[in-house]
Order: structure tokens, then sequence, then C-alpha cells
């Protein structure tokens, strides 16, 4: 039997490594790996533990099928490693970091995965990703602006199958809800043999 794929989602500085971070004990208890996602990002960048690769090096690994999932944003490239395939046939869920942009394609690859949009409050939004201080002014403000090409379109419409999450308030909060959601979509612990 295959494992689901759980495709979150949001805004940069929504708090989906914080919340992949709360959630990494309880997600292994419900047989459930969190894909380690390859970055174009500088190593000195602060933030989720990712693999980082030179553009090149992203390339030639994308060219050689080493990506299940891959795309551009914010000027970087993500791949998300085709080893979460042999994970999902072994009966693994896998929660992976994804774009919104990307959505659809991920569906046509992953016709079964479960989509969660992380949101926030725009001023909650703007006040953390400076908090946080990975990127400089401009680029949290190209971030912020980037989110107008998501904002009341598709991907915001629970009616298209996404679960909506709000992190304005506190993460243990949506931690709670994202267990309960995955509960509810079947994502349970297994029951183990004796
Ligand atoms: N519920 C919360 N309450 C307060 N601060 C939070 C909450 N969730 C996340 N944060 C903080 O907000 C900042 C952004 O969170 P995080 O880096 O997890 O976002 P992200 O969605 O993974 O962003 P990106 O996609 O850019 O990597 C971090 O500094 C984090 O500590
Ligand atoms: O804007 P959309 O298409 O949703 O996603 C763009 C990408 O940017 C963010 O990554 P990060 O802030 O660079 O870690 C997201 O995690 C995603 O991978």
């Amino acid at each position: 039997m295959s494992g689901r794929l759980v495709y979150l989602m949001g805004p940069s500085g929504s708090g989906k490594d914080s919340l992949i971070d709360a959630a990494r004990d309880a997600l292994a208890q419900l047989d459930c790996v969190v894909a380690r996602r390859v970055i174009t990002r500088s190593a000195e960048s602060v933030g989720e533990a990712v693999q980082g690769l030179t553009p090149l090096a992203f390339a030639e690994l994308a060219r050689e099928g080493g990506f299940a999932l891959s795309w551009r944003a914010n000027g970087l490239d993500y791949g998300i490693p085709v080893q979460i395939d042999q994970w999902l046939a072994q009966g693994l869920h896998v929660l992976v970091n994804g774009s919104r942009a990307h959505l659809s394609l991920a569906k046509e690859r992953y016709p079964q995965l479960l989509p969660i949009l992380l949101s926030v409050d725009p001023d909650v939004l703007r006040e953390r990703l400076h908090r946080r201080g990975r990127e400089s002014r401009e680029e949290i403000e190209a971030r912020l602006a980037r989110n107008t090409l998501f904002a009341g379109g598709a991907v915001e419409d629970e009616s298209g199958g996404i679960f909506l999450l709000d992190n304005s308030a506190e993460l243990s909060t949506t931690l709670a809800r994202l267990l309960a959601l995955l509960g509810n979509e079947g994502i349970v612990e297994k029951p183990r043999s004796a």
C-alpha cells in the first residue's frame, strides 16, 4: 500500500519550517517522513536543514532525474529528492515543504496528495520575516509582493480540496490542528505487532 504525500505550502514566513520542526516527533509516530529539500541557497542562511547546491549542480541533478518535484521561486531553485517515491511505495507518508505555484504540477504526479495551506495575518507575516532576518529588506519586500500572485486565487480556495491552517497565533495551536487534520485524513499511527 502506498503512503500519502502531505504537501504543506504557504507564504514565506508563514511558519512551515517551524511547524514541521514542532511536528517532527509526532510525524515519526505516524510513519510520516519529512523530505529534506535541496535549495540553491547559501549554506550560511539561517533556516531549515537543507542540502545547499550551486545552480549548476542543481541543474545537473535535475537532468539526472534526481528530483520528484522541483520549482523556482524567490530567485532560488528548490528540489524534492526522488527518493520520496521509494518511501511512498513502502507505505510511508511523506511531508514536503512545497510551493503554492507548483501545486497543480505536484497534483499531476501525486493525485492523492493532501494539500495544506498555512496562512498568517499579513502584518504578522511582515513582522516575522523581519524578525527572522534571513533575507535583506529588499528580499523580504519581494517575498511579500509575491503573495499578491496568490491572493484571492484558486490556491486559497478550500473548495479545491485545500485545507487552510492559520498560524497567526500560537504555534502549539497550529500543531494541534495539523495533527487533527492528518488524523481525519486517515494518517494515523499504525498498530505495532508485539
Ligand atoms: N506561531 C508562531 N508564532 C510566533 N512566531 C512564529 C510562529 N510560527 C513561526 N514563527 C516565526 O516566524 C518566522 C518564520 O517562520 P518559518 O521560518 O518557519 O517560516 P517558513 O514558512 O518556513 O518560511 P520560508 O518558506 O521562507 O522558509 C520564524 O522566525 C519563526 O520562528
Ligand atoms: O511562493 P510559493 O510558490 O508558495 O513558494 C516559494 C518557495 O519559497 C519558500 O521557501 P523559502 O522561503 O525560500 O524557504 C517556500 O517554502 C517555497 O518553496
